[in-house]
């Protein structure tokens, strides 16, 4: 498999419980994972850049759903790399708790059109005068945050919103060693204050010397990330209310001072439209930034900034004499001489090739602004979570299934998510979290339906056909079902009776007599769309104002096509293999369906075309072969009707399909 950076996963939950764990131990051990998954990330390789994003979206089902998305420059791009982050994704500790299923495309970050706002949170920055300290401040993270209260925030907001957390590792090491020099000499500088101040000392000063003590403890050594925590939203109320619902968790209470500040860009703004860039890009942004910086200030050299009150150097703890603390005015370097340049100390030393390992050149404040931007792992670990809903915790200990509904009628069910059922989509039940899950026929074309006898197919296979004639009903649109059942199936009878457009054929010559129109109407179709030179049914409709839409076959009991004729069983497989591999553009769609699913039944060619499972229960054999686990052998028998769904991703999803009472079929839609 061939990949390319930018990599999307979509991160869902999924909990693998020992027995005797309980909930506080289970939580305590999601949290270490997740901070455990940036270490682990950073080993694989210092270059990527990584991205937690919470993407809200209130018209969609769930309404949130999580991603990771990692990148990497291309000249590091090796496929090695690639291996090792899909074993680690795949197998892991993370994936003892989640699943990350990767996405073919991530365009919903990149078609960003929507955003009016950027909200970004920074480490929260101040400027003491006359002392001249610039005090960006740690963040303190709380370990404890789960995300739970910023995910239920966002699940109650009216608008589109991302929450985007982003980290970089910090690779810039020219930057870094500036950096590092001018901590140093911070903190020597206010050693120096702190050594020559007496009596009364100022409150600022211990508060400045103990944070760039832990700046130099924490800093100088050991990764260091570049960070981006932002909120994309429509609403500059929502980007805010997210924002500030993430620090208040995210963090501990400090006693000096606030640890961040938010700042947030309308679209007119400076900064907005490159940090809107870095998001499509996943990359770290610093467009967005405060305005208040001192430019002037930022140009003072360290060491004539930050002095001792009065008497000058002389009084010294350590006898040195600085020569230039003698000069009553800082010395202010032209604001536009920029940091990469060489410096007045360098041209001093000129080309002694000694000059590098005597002393490093001073610092200005400038220099330390870089440490706004940067973050150990353990400071950002409380901001970089996945969110693991409460009610997952708890269904996974007392009630597996609690949210799946004991019975809902179809009707129940259009009454709440009618609006979910199109031309192109039907709901296939209600899964554990108690959403509604919905299959789409423009992305799966075919589906496979196998369960044992009275497990709950052919109610199923009613709520399609309900809800397709529904969707029918709603864009005034007639479409065809065709339905082959050779046992004749009294259900399917009364349907077809009260329905002019759905067409029922219950003997295997007939069912091969339908396929072929069927291809013939496939072949007819497909000339059509290349003769006008469109891409999908929906073009061809809207280009020529015609009439195809989509058509439905479903074939109740597949096994009995195995009793038919030899010739007429020839035809109708090669029929249907053809079908199932080429009918997908021209909206001809199959639902094959067995209580028997054994690969006699269900070829290979069959199988390989049909994406979607909707499994009843069956035995270990049927559900290893039809969702390479045995998860459908294990459902239970009562309540009826629930499935073990598969669609284009691997994991499986345990559904409750609704039940379709026969007085349905009674009463036409209003
Ligand atoms: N989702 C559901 N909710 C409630 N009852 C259901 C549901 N699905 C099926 N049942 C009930 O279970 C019984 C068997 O269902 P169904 O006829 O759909 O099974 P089947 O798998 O098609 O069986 P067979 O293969 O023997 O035809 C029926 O009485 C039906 O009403």
């Amino acid at each position: 498999m061939t990949h390319k950076f930018p990599l999307c996963f979509e991160i869902t939950v999924r909990l693998s419980i020992q027995e005797n764990s309980r909930q506080s131990e289970l939580r305590k051990e999601i949290l270490q994972s997740q901070q455990q998954l940036i270490r682990s990330l950073i080993r694989l390789s210092s270059k990527l850049t990584f991205s937690i994003r919470y993407f809200y979206d209130p018209n969609q089902t769930p309404k949130i759903k999580t991603y990771l998305l990692i990148n990497q420059p291309d000249e590091f791009q090796t496929e090695e790399i690639y291996d090792q982050l899909f074993s680690f994704l795949k197998k892991g500790k993370i994936s003892d708790f989640f699943t990350l299923t990767p996405q073919s495309d991530f365009s919903q970050f990149q078609r960003l059109d929507w955003v009016n706002f950027i909200g970004e949170v920074l480490k929260y920055e101040e400027f003491i005068e006359p002392q001249n300290y610039y005090l960006p401040h740690l963040f303190k993270a709380n370990e404890a945050n789960d995300m739970l209260a910023v995910y239920d925030v966002i699940n109650r907001l009216d608008n589109r919103v991302i929450l985007e957390i982003t980290l970089q590792n910090y690779q810039n090491s020219h930057e870094k060693q500036i950096l590092v020099n001018a901590i140093n000499q911070m903190v020597a500088q206010l050693d120096k204050v702190n050594a020559s101040t007496t009596g009364n000392k100022d409150n600022f000063l211990s508060v400045t010397w103990e944070l760039y003590q832990k700046y130099q403890q924490f800093y100088c050594n050991g990764d260091l990330f570049q960070y981006s925590i932002k909120a994309l939203a429509e609403n500059r109320g929502e980007a805010s209310l997210v924002l500030n619902t993430l620090i208040e968790h995210a963090t501990e209470e400090t006693t000096h001072s606030k640890q961040c500040k938010i700042f947030i860009a309308s679209k007119d703004k400076p900064g907005f439209s490159g940090s809107l860039q870095a998001t499509e890009n996943v990359d770290i942004s610093t467009a967005i930034e405060w305005e208040g910086w001192p430019k002037i200030f930022g140009q003072l050299l360290i060491r004539e900034a930050i002095k001792p009150k009065k008497g000058g150097w002389a009084k010294l703890s350590d006898g040195s004499l600085n020569l230039s603390a003698i000069s009553s005015t800082p010395k202010v370097l032209n604001p536009a001489q920029s940091q990469n340049q060489p410096r007045e100390h360098d041209a001093v030393l000129g080309g002694s090739p000694l000059a590098k390992f005597s002393s490093p050149p001073p610092s200005r404040i400038i220099d330390l602004k870089p440490l706004h931007r940067l973050a150990t792992s353990q400071e950002i670990s409380s901001f970089f979570r996945i969110a693991v809903l409460r009610a997952t915790l708890d269904l996974s200990f007392e009630q597996p299934i609690n949210k799946l509904p004991d019975q809902l009628t179809i009707e129940e069910m259009i009454g709440k998510y009618g609006n979910l059922i199109t031309e192109d989509t039907y709901i296939v039940g209600i899964d554990q979290h108690g959403n509604p899950y919905v299959s789409d026929f423009s992305k799966i074309p075919h589906r496979i339906v196998a369960g044992t006898t009275g497990t709950g197919k052919t109610n199923f296979l009613n709520s399609m056909i309900y809800q397709f004639l529904y969707a029918s009903f709603k864009a005034n649109i007639e479409r065809q079902i065709y339905i082959a059942d050779f046992k004749a199936g009294i259900d399917f009878y009364r349907i077809a009776r009260r329905y002019s457009n759905v067409n029922l054929v219950t003997k295997a010559e007939d069912l091969a007599t339908l396929l072929v129109n069927l291809w013939q109407e496939y072949e007819r179709r497909l000339a059509r769309m290349i003769e006008e030179d469109v891409e999908s049914l929906k073009e061809l409709r809207e280009k020529c104002h015609s009439q195809e839409h989509r058509i439905i076959l479903v074939i109740d009991e597949a096994a009995s096509i195995l009793n038919a004729e030899r010739k007429i069983r020839e035809e109708i497989s090669k029929y249907l293999q053809e079908l199932a591999a080429k009918s997908r553009v021209t909206g001809i769609h199959i639902f094959y369906c067995s209580q028997r699913p054994t690969p006699d039944v269900i070829p290979r060619i069959i199988s390989d075309n049909m994406d979607e499972r909707v499994i009843f229960k069956v035995f270990p054999a049927a559900s290893q072969l039809l969702l390479d686990d045995d998860a459908a052998s294990e459902l239970p028998v009562e309540p009826k009707g629930r499935a073990i769904y598969r669609g284009l991703e691997p994991d499986l999803k345990l559904v409750a399909t609704p039940y379709v009472p026969k007085s349905v079929w009674n009463n036409p839609f209003s």
